[in-house]
């Protein structure tokens, strides 16, 4: 008998199952018609509201997180809005995996050191969570939103943008740059809030890096004055319609008209690398420069052939936009502390100025290369403290493409959110010794595996951060130049070391600081 043959028994059942069905539904249509609308309301939010909490306790199971969700269905929505770092600390003090639901989506937090690495190396399970609406502003096309190997062929080709060969390239327009906005801050009159003000210069100092001379002072000055739109436009909570004059618009605007100004110097970069066989100077130059290799030697070399293919305009712009994005909060945050926390210790102050001079042989004025940042390991040191002591990013959102055992206890249900966190991986008192104090020379012998599989300010795995050595080589420079080079007093407020939550972390009080010029060959005043 095949599968689809019926036989006697199967029709009887068949028949009075069907007998069962219909009665049931008759008398489910009779206590229908009786009822009254606003009983069939009533009972309509009630069934609501207990599958929401069926639901929530189902996909909590035993990991912690409130017992039953208190404001039914929106969650802790309205506190997601105006995120805070002591409600985020305390999360993440409440267990090694802790759990909340907005809306239908169901949240699940690993603040554990091994299980924010495990996360992030598992990309059968997890993919990067974006938010509904950096579909809208990134663009369908993006790179961004590819996963598993279309994302890894991706991820091969952009490698060579920052290498330490092409880090090498960027260093004479980056020092440029640093040496212009030193000016400008010594040219302030008394003190002001650097939040702003180092914003503006990260913005400057990537768009140079990134388009190099062929973006204007001007088209500078406009994305940097209206990036915070597009960083509040893709926060994690966020309306995932795009309606007019809203958050989400005005970053949709942005991203458009700063993708547009991308595209058009990806095409003078074409014809200064292409047709003017000129030399590369910045990332767009190198993107193109690896494309030409490639598209001359892959006759004998295949494999550069799978490496770098032939990018559109607009596909270079839609990425240059990403590394914008990935950059701009994260080093504007690095920035913050590590200028606020280096002007409160006049002792890393003073190590810094002997190093700079000693690593330039006492001349202030030799110019920036790759081979003399190497030597600065004390600043370096610092800058990694830093990123250690307040790591810009803290969380970074991933979603459950498959059913996730995460531990032995608890499997993560697909489409659930899982949230590896990075601040107490970076704080763990085993790896790092009294992890709340800011100690550079942690990292002179650096002991077990803090420098490596515990080193997750940048991410861990196949979406590990492609700018860490570039953010490395950037800071470790500008901080020995601006150190050596001036005087900057952080006027301390009671709000000086809280920690304000956007997108990325920085002081509460938006950091006063106060430059002067300083001549490092003068003894020191
Ligand atoms: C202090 C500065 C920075 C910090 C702390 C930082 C941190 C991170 C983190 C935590 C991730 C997620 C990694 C993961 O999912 O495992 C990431 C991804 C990424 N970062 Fe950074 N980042 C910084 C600066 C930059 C810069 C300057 C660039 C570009 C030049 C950049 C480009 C990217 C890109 C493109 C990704 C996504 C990679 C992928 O999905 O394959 N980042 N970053």
């Amino acid at each position: 008998m095949s599968f689809n043959q019926s036989s006697p028994i199967i029709e009887s059942v068949v028949r009075e199952t069907s007998t069962g069905a219909q009665i049931f539904a008759t008398k489910a249509l009779d206590v229908y018609s009786s009822l009254t609308w606003m009983q069939i309301i009533v009972t309509t939010i009630v069934a609501i509201f207990s599958y929401d909490q069926i639901m929530y306790q189902i996909r909590k199971g035993s990991i912690a997180g409130p017992r039953f969700k208190i404001w039914p269905i929106i969650g802790p929505f309205l506190e997601s809005l105006d995120p805070k770092f002591e409600e985020y600390k305390a999360k993440w003090d409440s267990g090694p995996l802790s759990c909340v639901s907005i809306f239908h989506k169901f949240v699940i937090i690993a603040s554990s050191r091994e299980l924010a690495r495990k996360i992030l190396g598992s990309p059968k399970y997890v993919k990067p969570c974006v938010v509904d609406v950096a579909i809208k502003i990134l663009r369908p096309t993006n790179w961004v939103f590819l996963d598993g190997k279309a994302h890894s062929d991706y991820r091969r080709s952009l490698n060579g943008l920052f290498s330490q060969k092409a880090l090498e390239i960027y260093i004479p327009v980056l020092e440029k740059y640093m040496d212009k906005y030193l000016d400008i801050f010594c040219d302030f009159d008394g003190p002001r809030e650097f939040f702003p003000e180092f914003r503006e210069l990260l913005c400057a100092l990537s768009l140079r890096t990134f388009c190099g001379d062929y973006i204007t002072e001007d088209q500078i000055k406009v994305i940097a004055d209206n990036y915070f739109r597009i960083t509040a436009a893709l926060e994690l909570v966020n309306f995932p319609i795009i309606i007019p004059y809203t958050k989400t618009w005005y970053g949709q605007r942005i991203a458009d008209d700063t993708m547009k100004i991308f595209e058009k110097c990806a095409g003078m970069a074409k014809v200064h690398i292409n047709d003017e066989d000129g030399t590369p100077t910045c990332v767009m130059d190198e993107w193109i420069h690896l494309m030409r290799e490639a598209r001359e030697s892959h006759l004998e070399d295949t494999d550069q052939k799978l490496l770098i293919r032939e990018f559109t305009n607009r596909e270079i712009s839609e990425a240059i936009f990403t590394f914008l994005f990935a950059s701009q909060d994260a080093s504007s945050s690095l920035a913050c502390w590590l200028f606020q926390i280096v002007a409160d210790r006049p002792d890393v102050v003073a190590k810094i100025r002997e190093e700079q001079m000693r690593v330039r042989n006492n001349d202030p004025l030799e110019r920036l290369s790759l081979e003399l940042i190497n030597e600065m390991a004390y600043t370096n040191s610092v800058v990694k403290e830093s990123l250690r002591y307040r790591p810009p990013v803290l969380m970074v959102p991933y979603v459950v493409k498959q059913p996730f055992p995460v531990t032995e206890d608890y499997t993560a249900p697909k489409g659930s959110m899982i949230i590896p966190t990075l601040y107490p991986a970076l704080h763990d008192p085993e790896v790092y010794p009294d992890p709340d104090s800011f100690i550079p020379d942690r990292w002179a012998n650096p002991t077990g595996d803090m420098d490596k599989r515990s080193w997750l300010v940048f991410g861990t795995g196949p979406h590990v951060c492609l700018g860490k050595n570039y953010v490395m080589m950037l800071f470790t420079g500008m901080l020995g130049k601006f150190v050596m080079n001036s005087n900057m007093t952080h006027h301390v407020t009671p709000l000086s070391e809280e920690i304000k939550v956007f997108a990325t972390i920085f002081p509460k009080d938006d950091l006063i600081l106060e430059w002067e010029r300083r001549d490092p060959l003068q003894a020191e005043a």
